[in-house]
């Protein structure tokens, strides 16, 4: 549950940063939004969230490019077998799903038949989905709206690494370097109480 629940999120966050680091274009866009919206506050407020709708997009397509969980275990029928892409599938077998290779098939893509499953489906669907993504908004649109997020020297957007680590979630391989740069000036009086 823990694991379900913190690591999933995280390491969605984690590619969505990689992901608007290395498309710098996206960045700007995102990050306009979030500041137009919260306007001068210290902080986003969790209402605020909700009027975000490009930061919605680009979670959601963050989600279909990296799924944190890629396999989604199945057990077939106990009495009926089958033919499934050309394999012989047994009744009463594990099987799993690789949501990562049918959300990002490009041959498919187009057709409008690609499957968006970054919860799963059915009713062993992920029971944490809107927590899931609502926490994944309010963490980026924060760290959005309180900072201003650069690639080190040296670093190009290009470059950033995308390699993926499978383990119990599908992380990043390589940790994310960014500079972070204080924003508002607002958010600067707000630390300077601390
Ligand atoms: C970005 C965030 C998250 C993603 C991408 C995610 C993804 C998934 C996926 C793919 C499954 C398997 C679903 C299936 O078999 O069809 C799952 C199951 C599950 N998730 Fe999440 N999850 C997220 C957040 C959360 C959160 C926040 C919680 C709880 C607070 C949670 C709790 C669970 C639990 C308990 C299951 C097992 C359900 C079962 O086996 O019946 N998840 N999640």
């Amino acid at each position: 549950m823990f694991v379900a629940g913190t690591d999933t999120s995280i390491t969605t966050s984690e590619w969505m940063m990689a992901e608007i680091l290395s498309h710098p274009n996206e960045m700007k866009k995102v990050q306009q939004e979030v500041r137009s919206v919260v306007g001068n506050k210290s902080k986003v407020d969790p209402e605020d969230v909700p009027k975000m709708e490009y930061l919605r997009c680009v979670v959601k397509e963050t989600l279909r490019l990296h799924p944190p969980a890629v396999f989604i275990p199945r057990r077939t029928r106990a009495t009926a077998s089958g033919k499934l892409g050309g394999y012989d599938i047994p009744c009463n077998t594990e099987v799993l799903i690789n949501a990562g290779k049918n959300q990002t098939n490009s041959s498919q893509r187009g057709l409008r038949k690609t499957p968006y499953i970054p919860f799963g489906m059915g009713r062993r669907g992920c029971p944490g989905m809107s927590f899931g993504v609502a926490s994944v908004e309010y963490v980026m649109a924060n760290l959005l709206y309180c900072f201003d997020w650069k690639l080190p020297a040296g670093e190009t957007p290009e470059k950033v690494g995308m390699t993926e680590l499978y383990g119990l979630v599908v992380s990043k391989k390589t940790p994310l370097h960014a500079l972070v740069i204080p924003h508002s000036s607002s958010y600067r009086n707000h630390m300077y109480q601390i």
